[in-house]
This record gives C-alpha cells, structure tokens and sequence, in this order.
C-alpha cells in the first residue's frame, strides 16, 4: 500500500518503520499544510498530528479521495462533521483514540466492570492517566474513551479533571518524562480498592495497531472503528 504520514513526529516516525516492515511504501511525511501537498497518488493517510491541525488534514484527504486513519486527540468536537465530508466523498474514515489491541481489549473490560460495579454505592470511581512531557492534550483521548464508557455503564453524569462533583469521574493526569501511556481506574470503598490498569511500555503497539487499521480499511468506504477492525466477530 502506498501511505501518506500526515505528522511525522514521534508517531509518524514508529508508524513509519512498523509499514515499511510490513511491505507498504511511504509517499509522503508531512509537518506542515496539507494544503502544499498532492496525495492523489496515495492509498490512504495517517494522521497523528497536532490537535490544531487534525480536522482540517483529514477533512482535506477526503475532498482529494484518500481515505484517513486518524490517531490525533484534542480534537473531537468536529468528530461528526469529519464524519459528514467522508461520507460526502464517499470515502473511508477511522479514528480511534488509541490504536493498540492492549488497549481495545482493556476498553471492554472496563466497560463490563463499569456494569458490574453500577450497583454497588459502596465504590467511588476514579482515572488517572500518566504520558510524557510533550504531550499538548490533558485529559488523554484515551481517558475520555474510557470515562465515557463508564459514563455509559454506570451512573455518572460526566467526568473532570482532578476536582469532579459527586456524580463524576475525576480524572488526574500526569505529565512525566518519557511514558508512552498509562491509565489506571480505581474504584475505592472504605475497605478495599479494585484497579485496572494498562501500561503502554513503548509506542509499537499504538502504530502496529494504526497499520493494521490501514490495512484492513484499504478498499472499503464508510466509517469505521478499531471494534469493527479487531473484534469483527464479537
Ligand atoms: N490514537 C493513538 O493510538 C495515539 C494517539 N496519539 C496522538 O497522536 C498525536 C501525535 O502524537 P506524537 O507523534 O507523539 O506527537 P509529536 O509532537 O511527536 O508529532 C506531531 C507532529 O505533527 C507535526 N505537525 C505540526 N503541524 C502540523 C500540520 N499542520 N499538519 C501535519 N503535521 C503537523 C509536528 O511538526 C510534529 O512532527 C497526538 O495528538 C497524540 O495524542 C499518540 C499516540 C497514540
Ligand atoms: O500523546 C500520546 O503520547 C498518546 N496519546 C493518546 C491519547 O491521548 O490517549 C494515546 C496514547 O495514550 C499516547
């Protein structure tokens, strides 16, 4: 497959290396306007870029027919109206706010843990997510996924960092040197604390998952998630 790397940062560069070892070619690494380059000739598009940045890059692969995998955080307010130009172009679309299989698998045990513990009052639950310094987004993407999974399977109204109400999720997040990702929920109860955590021990597995979302989208029109990508037979 022939990719264009909309970002080549940090993401872009581990994506970069997973493709290439799986046979695909990079035509294009982008760090600036999408609108000084020509994707024509591309298959699809990766965008891990900046929050600032992403809604625009995407919107503008799919007026020029290049489907999107899209990986950015901090901008999902124009989720739905990213959703209406792909669907305009006729063209292919997944975001995901994180791409690894650890953490998809650890989103649907946190939803069925969400619903096993919406009966008992007993447990308050809490988030917190730990990333490296560099990081432009707080909460994570990944923790608002997760918060509003629990949102969803149990009974609170919304989450906010570190100080929430009584029928929030707080959430604290962590900025330390060099962590890839770490989220960790708590529900505590006078007497005992049950916690759930995944550790994201390097970047691999979050463009692993970015490649083979490509992959599995190249050919289809219409808007996906990495459920539809991972658990196709759930
Ligand atoms: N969904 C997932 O599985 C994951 C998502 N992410 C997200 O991906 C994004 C990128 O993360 P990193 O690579 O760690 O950041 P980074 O800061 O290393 O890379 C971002 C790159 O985007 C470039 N850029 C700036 N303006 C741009 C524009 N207009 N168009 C295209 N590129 C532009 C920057 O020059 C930089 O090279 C973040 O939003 C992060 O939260 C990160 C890891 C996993
Ligand atoms: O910025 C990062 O690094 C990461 N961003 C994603 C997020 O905001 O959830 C995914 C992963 O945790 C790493």
């Amino acid at each position: 497959m022939k990719i264009a790397l909309i970002g080549y940062g940090k993401m872009g560069k581990t994506i970069e290396k997973i493709a290439q070892e799986r046979g695909h070619t990079i035509t294009h690494r982008i760090s600036d306007d999408i609108a000084n380059h020509d994707l024509k000739t591309t298959d699809i598009a990766i965008d891990f870029s900046i929050p600032d940045a992403a809604f625009r890059n995407i919107t503008s692969c799919f007026q020029q027919g290049v489907p999107v995998i899209s990986g950015t955080t901090g901008w999902l307010k124009k989720y739905e109206e990213a959703v209406r130009v792909c669907n305009e172009n006729n063209s292919g679309f997944i975001y995901a706010s994180n791409f690894s299989l650890g953490v998809n698998l650890f989103f649907e045990l946190n939803k069925n843990l969400a619903k096993m513990m919406s009966g008992f009052k007993d447990y308050s639950v809490s988030m917190e997510e730990v990333h490296h310094t560099q990081k432009l987004d707080a909460p994570s993407g990944t923790a608002i996924t997760l918060a509003e999974q629990i949102i969803a399977n149990n009974n609170k109204k919304g989450w906010k960092l570190d100080t929430a109400g009584e029928d929030e999720i707080p959430i604290t997040a962590k900025r330390i040197e060099n962590v890839p990702g770490t989220h960790t929920i708590s529900y505590e109860s006078k007497v005992d604390t049950i916690k759930i955590e995944h550790i994201a021990h390097s970047r691999e597995g979050f463009a692993l998952g970015a490649v083979i979302a490509s992959e599995w989208l190249n050919g289809k029109q219409g808007v996906f998630t990495m459920k539809d990508v991972l658990f196709q037979n759930m």
